[in-house]
């Protein structure tokens, strides 16, 4: 077949060199006509075939040398390595290829887009085994932080847990790296609360199960792993929710890293307006107790369906902490609170969930809980909670002692709270 070719070319060459050198002699002859006719087109067919070869040789060649490059200085070989020296990561594919998310998201198709995050945007795709993924495609890249990058993603996907989104691995044979997790289908706990389902009801039982998970899965990402991983932008669109509504934490690996010392690991320090820990902006130092501060403002939230900022609400009260924390010292926290939270749950209940989300808002962070104490108390709070119960008489509730020591605003406070709004009876 391949000598056939040959021959042909060889022929058609020939005949076109003929032509070009002799065009009216040989189309005199009308015999030759039809003849000059064929091999012409052959000859041109073959040039055109030719030509487009080698152009899509060059451009693969251009585009390989072009992705070798990029992950050796994504840190390509740096992962490989660890690869290898490290046999549990073996059987874990960590290193996607172009070619393999090209097919999975049919190239980055627009159809594809799941949502547009502050640093790039989140594709759905399908891995050839079947598995459903999201591709996240960032449109930042900090070379300087590309080593810490690396190391990262090997301790993240090695991170096992129910309620933490599963990072699977990485692309790095692009300009920017991509980051590859496990789909979660019901879309942000952010868009489920303020979004267009709006309407969607949370009970209490489904709020207590939510925070109880994302406190579950921070407080073992602070103190369960090889290395304690702070998470820095904790809020409700970092939540996603599965086919079950089970909360699942996302966004570890949101392309880049801080390393704060060698003692832990932190995602980017960026923050979300409305979650940023208040002692953060003093000291710049972040630490577990900032994703504390950070989800007791996803808990107030729950609690009270408001947005993290609103500008519907004025002055001071525009930040939920804010509003939440004065309600609370005013004694009217109940006319704050979600109507299905009043209704669904018993007086004992509110209070602890209020004076939960008080002490995670403790502008002085050394006041706040740790987390593994946050999901402590709430897994006793869900267990004791009765779903079917519904609280039609709510009666004031007076409380001091819970919240002593505990004011945001100082080391203590005697200050005295009570929920005597008009849901009180
Ligand atoms: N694993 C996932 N499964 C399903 N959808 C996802 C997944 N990860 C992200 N998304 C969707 O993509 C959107 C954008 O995600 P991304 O993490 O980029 O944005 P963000 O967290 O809202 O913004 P930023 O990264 O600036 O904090 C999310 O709001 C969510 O709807």
């Amino acid at each position: 077949m391949k000598d056939g070719c040959n021959k042909i070319f060889e022929v058609s060459k020939k005949l076109l060199k003929l032509f070009i050198k002799y065009p009216y002699e040989l189309i005199k002859f009308p015999m030759l006509e039809g003849i000059t006719c064929v091999c012409v087109s052959i000859g041109v067919f073959f040039l055109v075939a030719i030509s487009y070869v080698l152009y899509k040789v060059i451009k693969r060649t251009k585009k390989q040398r072009l992705r070798k490059r990029f992950f050796k200085r994504n840190g390509g070989l740096l992962l490989k390595q660890q690869e290898e020296s490290d046999p549990s990561l073996v059987d874990k594919t960590i290193i996607f290829t172009t070619h393999e998310l090209e097919k999975a998201t049919d190239n980055f198709n627009e159809n594809r887009i799941l949502g547009r995050g502050g640093q790039g945007t989140v594709y759905k795709g399908m891995l050839v085994d079947g598995r459903i993924v999201a591709v996240k495609k960032s449109s930042i890249v900090d070379e300087s932080q590309l080593g810490q990058f690396i190391n990262e993603v090997v301790v993240l996907s090695q991170v096992n847990h129910k309620n933490v989104v599963k990072l699977l691995g990485c692309c790095l044979e692009t300009d920017v790296p991509m980051l590859i997790s496990e789909f979660i289908p019901n879309g942000t706990l952010y868009d489920c609360l303020h979004g267009e389902a709006n309407g969607f009801p949370f009970s209490l039982n489904m709020i207590l199960q939510i925070a109880t998970e994302v406190a579950g899965a921070l407080a073992y990402l602070h103190s369960a792993t090889s290395i304690p991983i702070y998470h820095g932008d904790i809020k409700t669109s970092n939540i996603l929710l599965d086919h079950k509504y089970r909360a699942k934490v996302s966004d570890f690996g949101t392309s880049r890293f801080v390393s704060i010392d060698k003692t832990h690991l932190t995602t980017s320090v960026k923050g979300t307006a409305g979650y940023i820990d208040p002692e953060y902006f003093q000291s710049s130092q972040f630490t577990e107790k900032s994703d504390v501060y950070s989800f007791g403002v996803v808990l107030i939230e729950l609690l009270t369906r408001e947005k993290p900022i609103s500008l519907t609400r004025f002055g001071e009260n525009r930040s939920l902490a804010t509003y939440f924390v004065l309600a609370m010292e005013e004694g009217h926290v109940m006319s704050i609170l979600d109507a299905l939270v009043v209704k669904e749950g018993t007086r004992d209940e509110i209070l602890a969930l209020a004076n939960l989300a008080m002490r995670c808002l403790n502008l002085k962070r050394r006041y706040r809980p740790t987390m593994k104490e946050v999901a402590m108390k709430l897994e006793s709070i869900r267990t004791s909670h009765i779903p079917s119960t519904v609280q039609t008489n709510i009666k004031p509730i007076l409380y001091g002692e819970e919240y002593l020591s505990l004011s945001p605003y100082g080391e203590s406070s005697s200050t005295f709270l009570s929920f005597n709004d008009s849901n009180s009876g």
